[in-house]
């Protein structure tokens, strides 16, 4: 069967990719692999032709990976492809025409499949659906499965990240997502409303970072722009034809696939465009699968106010899950610090916390409380922690599984992994915290399947079920007596070696086997004289002379018969025990859940202690105390290197509530202006606060000696320049835009970090935005806010709002030149060093002097003009505006506009007029 309604789009020239190695130049034409355009019924085409054109026809963006007996060969374009991206040697089938061919041994197909699914190839696999030994005509043969970058579940996927396949969906101005992960059975959907609806649709999309983005046949090419300006990785993009986005058609098949007759119960209800995704999906996933994924079984609709929004440029500015420069070594993100999870699942679902922490004290607090209990108690902890040990991957054994494709060693493993459950179990029962409670009890041991498995299985069976030996003796009477007569055959043959040698008198007889030519006995020329007469010649060689007799051909058809007939026996009853194991499926999917929940939560307890994290208390108030906190990745990073010690600092903020008065004395800071000498440690001390609040909402201990906080419920960041210029934006644009995006939504439960804002446009305009941003942020926001910044003449907002507070990056200066102190202290910096570190970062001498000169020259220049403002004007203003907007300003707010007569009012305007015109 053809993919209905499906069609590959070209990839992008370049991949954007955050990773060395797939920040390749990709062939434009990659997924273009529409050859030739034949007709099945063309009289020229051998019947072999035929049919791989008939194939290639059906699935025509698609490489076809076309079986003859061991080897996939590939042909025309394909061959063409296939040679250029895996480096295969090209031949050719059919001297007269000259096809181009080019395969791969089937045994070893994996590899070379993933490679070309990893350059955004698509891929039907079409098999030989009967035994070529059993027909004279040509083989039969079918596409059984077509490989897409999104629906992938081998066994080289990276298993601290899912592998998602996504649709958008969108219509009257509501924009839907729907996410799977065919590996683990993984299925989510959102929705999103109102004006922001398409850029949160986006967002969510960007952080997923899916392989393959499905699109409808007549959604807007500009939606495909958006997706690749936003998203690291570029995925392959795939249209899938209108009729498909549709209620009655798609809906429906979510319905069916989970057993349900409405979607009220996976919260999906009131949703539609969200339904219409999810069922995009499985449309694709059927059509590309050719079978029931049974593994995909829920879908968790994924609701915004749950969460800690992180949108994808804090994600990448922070390096939560991936470091900001391309090919950077990993272990400098959050996740690579955090990540001591024991098994696969572990590490997936911690990957998934950092980018969703939590935004529910309910949950949070019962996670703190676990982590605690297996914080203070080192043996119970250690006794989990090995607990997890020898657990594979569950959900994608079971994802294997279900697609037919695990072999008789998956489900060995599979077993041999549920069979650690009775421990795990065992060793939770030892925790009384609420949450272990709960993990304990939805741990199911899954006894019977693993029971099932170890009696049907021998104990180490083969990687594949060709050769048999996969079932164990006693399962099956009529297998077991097939084997006894295949092995007798065989101690038999040598029983006939030994009596033919004695009849014969030729001591170098020998009874063989071999595929072609089945039981011969070979007597080699010399000896030719002495064969008797009832030896049939069979084949001859240089040096010898094969032949069968009527008691060998007898007994070549009782072994091998018995021998075929065994593997078949096996193959069914593998095929058996395979669908008894998916019975399970559900159960196994929450299992892998309750692991994975116990093994991050262990790992939190793990580095809780190791590292000497504490425990957040979590309040009702929007404060964020944190004292002598540090930054959890360069803690590690230099612990690990040994290259220093980390300068713990404090941290004192309160967010802005409804009630706070307008000033009063004591009031809390909500804004922090920190300044200092560059290298100083700014940047720092903002993202340590951002990892901080990310890692207490995870439920997570933090690297602070106390830290006192109120749910966050957004971190916004404006770090650095982002490498948005690529994507056609420039630094100072990006900038802007992020700045907007935080001005427009943050609330006063956010936290809102600045880094050097306004430092990309020409000095004055930039501190002017700076100096707006702050006072607007302050004013109407509220937000704990941290702002770094290189205009001193910010520091004076300090004195003029309540709740913005000065602090600075502490250095010490010295004969030989400034030493930084990484400390964080009350006010602001009175001297910037950017000469300094320049200096230290190797500028030439003469350009260092140079630049000490036309400082010095600046500095004399600007007192003398302070000091002839300070004689002729009034006391310099806190503001960066001009004296003359202020006197206007001071003159309209000494002015009683109630009590002005009209043509007062009309003076009043001329004058200030007259004011404005003065030089
Ligand atoms: N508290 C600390 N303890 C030890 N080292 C630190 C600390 N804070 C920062 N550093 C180190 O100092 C260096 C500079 O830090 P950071 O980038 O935060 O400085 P910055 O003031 O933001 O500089 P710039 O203004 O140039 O961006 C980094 O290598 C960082 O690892």
């Amino acid at each position: 069967m053809p993919s209905p309604g499906t069609q590959a789009e070209p990839l992008p020239e370049t991949l954007l990719s955050g990773s060395a190695d797939t920040e390749k130049k990709l062939p434009s034409s990659a997924p273009d692999v529409k050859s030739p355009a034949k007709s099945a019924s063309d009289d020229n085409l051998t019947p072999f032709m035929r049919q791989w054109t008939a194939a290639k026809n059906e699935h025509p963006d698609t490489l076809l990976f076309f079986r003859m007996g061991d080897f996939y060969e590939l042909f025309y374009d394909d061959a063409v492809i296939a040679a250029r991206e895996l480096q295969l040697t090209l031949t050719a089938r059919d001297r007269e025409r000259a096809i181009p061919m080019a395969g791969v041994p089937y045994h070893a197909a994996e590899n070379y499949l993933q490679r070309l699914l990893r350059k955004g190839f698509r891929i039907a696999i079409c098999e030989q659906m009967e035994d070529p030994k059993l027909t004279k005509k040509i083989v039969r043969r079918e596409v059984t499965r077509v490989l897409t970058p999104g629906t992938a579940f081998d066994a080289s996927l990276d298993q601290a990240q899912n592998n998602f396949l996504a649709a958008l969906h969108e219509s009257d101005g509501i924009s839907a997502i729907a996410l799977l992960d065919l590996s683990t059975g993984d299925f989510r959907a959102a929705e999103f409303h109102g004006p922001a609806a398409h850029k949160q649709a986006i967002d969510e999309l960007a952080k997923a970072q899916p392989s393959e983005i499905l699109l409808s046949s007549n959604a807007p090419a500009d939606l495909a722009a958006d997706l690749t300006r936003n998203t690291d990785r570029v995925a392959a993009r795939t249209r899938v034809d209108d009729w498909v986005w549709t209620r009655d058609y798609a809906v429906p098949l979510v319905e069916r696939k989970l057993g349900v007759k409405s979607l009220e119960g996976f919260g999906l209800n009131g949703h539609p465009c969200a339904a219409i995704a999810a069922g995009v999906i499985l449309h694709y996933v059927q059509s590309t699968q050719k079978l029931d994924a049974i593994h995909i079984d829920s879908l968790r609709f994924l609701e915004r106010s749950n969460e800690l929004q992180l949108d994808p440029v804090t994600v990448r500015n922070l390096e939560l899950v991936e470091s900001l420069i391309a090919g950077q070594d990993t272990r400098t993100t959050l996740f690579s610090t955090l990540d001591c999870s024991q098994t696969p699942m572990g590490k997936r679902l911690l990957r998934a916390t950092i980018l969703r922490p939590l935004y529910d004290a309910a949950v949070i607090n019962a996670r703190y409380e676990a982590v605690a209990e297996a914080h203070g108690d080192l043996m119970c902890r250690e006794g989990l922690r090995r607990a997890f040990n020898g657990i594979l991957d569950l959900e994608r054994l079971l994802a294997r599984l279900s697609l037919d494709s695990a072999g008789p060693r998956d489900v060995a493993a599979l077993a041999a992994s549920l069979a650690k459950l009775p421990e795990l179990h065992k060793t939770l029962t030892a925790f009384t915290a609420p949450l272990w409670r709960d993990l304990t009890d939805r741990l199911d041991p899954l006894a019977d399947v693993t029971t099932i498995i170890t009696k049907t299985l021998v104990e180490q069976p083969p990687l594949t079920l060709a050769d048999g030996g996969v079932i164990a003796e006693g399962v099956s009477a009529e297998l077991d007596d097939l084997r006894r007569i295949s092995r007798d055959g065989r101690q038999s043959i040598s029983t006939i070696e030994e009596r033919e040698r004695a009849r014969t008198g030729i001591a170098s007889l020998k009874v063989r086997y071999n595929s072609v030519f089945g039981y011969y006995i070979e007597i080699s020329k010399s000896n030719l004289a002495l064969a008797p007469a009832d030896y049939e010649r069979k084949q001859t060689l240089v040096n010898a002379e094969r032949f069968t007799t009527p008691e060998l051909k007898d007994y070549e058809v009782r072994v091998l018969t018995a021998h075929d007939r065994a593997i078949e026996i096996e193959k069914q009853l593998f095929a058996q025990l395979r669908r008894s194991v998916l019975e399970a499926a559900g159960r196994i999917r929450r299992i892998s859940a309750v692991v994975a929940e116990a093994d991050m939560l262990a790992g939190f307890a793990h580095l809780a202690t190791i590292r000497n994290y504490t425990r957040p208390e979590l309040v009702d108030e929007p404060v964020l105390e944190a004292v002598a906190a540090r930054h959890p990745v360069i803690e590690d990073w230099m612990s690990a290197t040994n290259e220093g010690r980390f300068i713990p600092n404090s941290l004192y903020l309160c967010g802005q509530t409804q009630n706070d008065p307008e000033t009063t004395e004591n009031t809390q800071p909500s804004l922090l202006l920190i300044t200092g000498p560059n290298m100083g440690g700014k940047s720092t001390y903002l993202r340590q606060a951002a990892m901080l609040v990310l890692m207490a909402q995870m439920g997570s201990y933090v690297p602070a000696a106390r830290m006192r906080y109120g749910l966050v419920d957004r971190i916004y960041t404006r770090i650095g320049a982002s490498d948005n210029v690529a994507r056609g934006r420039s630094t100072f644009m990006v900038e802007m835009t992020e700045t907007a995006t935080i001005l427009n939504t943050a609330t006063n439960k956010s936290l809102v970090l600045l880094d050097e804002m306004g430092r990309g446009t020409a000095t004055f305009d930039g501190l002017s935005l700076a100096w707006a941003t702050v006072e607007f942020l302050h004013a109407e926001i509220g937000a704990r806010t941290l702002f770094a910044t290189h205009y001193h003449e910010l520091t004076m907002l300090a004195e003029k709002l309540p709740r913005v507070v000065n602090l600075r990056v502490g250095v010490k200066e010295s004969p030989s030149g400034i030493v930084f102190l990484h400390s964080i202290e009350p006010g602001a910096a009175n001297k910037s060093y950017g000469i300094e570190v320049a200096r230290l970062a190797g500028l030439p001498k003469a350009v260092l002097e140079r630049a000490r000169h036309v400082l010095r020259q600046h500095e004399r220049q600007e007192r003398r003009s302070v000091q002839a403002e300070s004689e002729t004007a009034e006391p310099m203003q806190m503001t960066i505006f001009t004296p003359l907007s202020q006197r206007i300003v001071d003159r309209l707010n000494a002015t009683d506009v109630n009590s002005l007569t009209p043509l007062q009012a009309l003076n009043l305007l001329e004058e200030l007029k007259q004011e404005l015109a003065k030089p």
